[in-house]
């Protein structure tokens, strides 16, 4: 105990050295920013980041940027930092595109990562993160995504059981966002590892999905530690740090060991379970649960046959699984989430997207090429995802300076999107665009939205996201018409933004009014 009570003083003496260089280091020398303009700083400590980073406040800051400034805006960051935030069309291009090896990840983002997930894609960089995603991007092709919509219907259809079990009395509250969440767990279980987490009808928790979903709150609670990861990552083996962990005395430490712990264990459960089917033959991969159609059994697939060069060892497989189920998860059902929010408030496009989706189904689940050109649903998913984006910026980081890409303010911009480029209009995606938006070259994957970014750190789900939130709405509006509840629903800022029921809750949740149209 007495070594790694030295090792925190040392970490402590470490930490102040560190933060008083870089406060020097700020006001001494000249950076490029320095004329660039953008709003003042509120905090000498914090910069900007306070206002940022609020939940509520953030947003003001993201408009003022958008608004009062050119698209290239420098902003204050900790101990005096600077920070350009761009939503510029030619600087993303160029942040997340042309020079996306300059701007990488910060160190302590990516170590954290690797710790956590091990080395998936969300935790490599550089040559080693391209070579994973050579072999990733074909698993994600609209032809793998054709074969999975079976399953995505098949959970989409528990979930409508267990809300018709609740409003089979009359209209009534139902927590819609924890619904989503759960579907989305479910169907990233089934659709991405070949796994169910959850039947949607009891309520017993999987110690997986558990893990994953407390992750976000017990990293936040490590903020502080985590910025010197890269520094300690340097010295020493994992297995010396793991010792280190074991002893340290911080509940938050040890949660953050447990969830890694659980979720490495049950990846690699899983992992073995679908390679030993593979081996076994097609009869035993049907057994599974994603019959052998999920992404993990088609990555295993083609790691088999790909070249030697080109093959991914097996820790690297293992680090994909909780990568994925993390990066779908709020996502996506916050994604659905807010459609639904939007289509209780709109009823008249509620009423037309149901009128449409009525039509091409006749009774039956919508077939997957029939289910993508629905042009309506398409709209509002589109719209919903160029205003209200869940992720609303990502971070890079040069030597020195920092660089915030802006999704919202690039995705709201006037001056490519028109006038109304702030109201939610479905109809704008059923007529031509207007001709600003392909000549502004916007270099995202995804409609000339920067939803999913864009280069070679984009989205790789953006399809499997995209399928997910149409087969469930289909499902869902064929069977209920949603309604606004009396209490007000807030969107707060955050890494994903998220719900509440008026502004001083802090718990996510979305009540929306449900009540039955059709009997099953
Ligand atoms: C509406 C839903 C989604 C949104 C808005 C979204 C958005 C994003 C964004 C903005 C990034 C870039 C993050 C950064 O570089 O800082 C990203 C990366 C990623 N997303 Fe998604 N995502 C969604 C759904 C999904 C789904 C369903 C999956 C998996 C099936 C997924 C898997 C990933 C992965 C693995 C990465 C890391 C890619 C890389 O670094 O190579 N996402 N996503």
């Amino acid at each position: 105990m007495t070594l790694v009570y030295r090792l925190i003083e040392v970490l402590a003496i470490c930490a102040v050295t560190y933060v008083s260089w870089r406060v020097l280091r700020n006001i001494i020398l000249k950076s490029p920013l320095d004329n660039i303009p953008g709003p003042s700083a509120t905090s000498f400590w914090k910069g900007n980041y306070g206002e940022l980073f609020h939940r509520h406040t953030g947003w003001d800051l993201h408009a003022k940027v958008g608004q009062n400034y050119n698209s290239v805006v420098k902003l204050h960051g900790l101990f005096g930092d600077k920070v350009l935030y761009v939503f510029d069309p030619k600087a993303l291009q160029s942040v997340i595109v042309k020079d996306q090896y300059v701007y990488e990840e910060a160190p302590s983002v990516i170590s954290l990562r690797m710790l956590v997930f091990g080395p998936g894609l969300l935790s490599t960089l550089g040559d080693w993160h391209r070579k994973q995603r050579k072999l990733l991007n074909p698993v994600f092709s609209i032809n793998h995504m054709r074969h999975m919509t079976p399953i995505f219907y098949r959970v989409t259809h528990s979930l409508r059981d267990a809300i018709t079990a609740q409003v089979k009395g009359g209209p009534v509250e139902v927590d819609i966002l924890s619904w989503m969440g759960r579907t989305a767990l479910e169907l990233i279980g089934q659709g991405g590892l070949g796994y169910s987490f959850d039947d949607l009808v009891s309520n017993t928790p999987d110690e997986f999905g558990e893990s994953i979903k407390a992750l976000v709150p017990t990293i936040f609670s490590v903020s502080t530690l985590r910025q010197f990861l890269p520094f300690g990552m340097k010295f020493g083996t994992p297995d010396i740090w793991r010792r280190i962990l074991e002893y340290t005395p911080l509940q938050s430490v040890q949660k953050l060991k447990y969830i890694t712990d659980t979720m490495h264990q049950r990846s690699k459960d899983i992992f073995y379970a679908k390679k030993a089917a593979l081996e076994a033959g097609e009869d035993a991969v049907l057994q599974q649960v994603g019959e052998g159609k999920d992404i993990m059994s088609i990555l295993l697939k083609a790691n088999m046959t790909a070249s030697a060069d080109d093959r991914l060892p097996e820790s690297e497989l293992i680090g994909q699984m909780s990568t994925l189920v993390f990066a779908a998860m709020d996502t996506t059902s916050n994604a659905l989430s807010h459609i639904i929010h939007l289509l209780a408030e709109h009823q008249d496009a509620q009423e037309k997207v149901r009128a449409e989706i009525i039509e091409a189904s006749d009774g039956q689940d919508i077939p997957y090429d029939q289910l993508v050109e629905l042009p309506y649903l398409d709209a509002v998913c589109r719209e919903t995802l160029r205003l209200y984006p869940p992720v609303t910026t990502v971070f890079r980081r040069s030597q020195r300076d920092g660089r915030h890409g802006g999704i919202l303010e690039s995705n709201r911009n006037k001056a490519i999107w028109g006038e109304d480029a702030l109201e939610w209009k479905p109809e704008r995606w059923l007529s031509p665009l207007p001709g600003t938006i392909a000549e502004a070259r916007i270099p995202g994957v995804y409609s000339n939205l920067m939803t999913f970014i864009g280069g070679g750190r984009s989205c790789i789900g953006f399809k499997f996201s995209q399928l997910e939130m149409k087969v469930v709405l289909t499902i869902l509006l064929g069977s209920f018409k949603f309604s606004l509840p009396k209490q007000e629903i807030v969107w707060n800022l955050a890494g994903v933004k998220y719900p509440t029921v008026g502004r001083a809750s802090t718990k996510p949740s979305m009540p929306i009014v449900v009540e039955r149209i059709r009997k099953e």
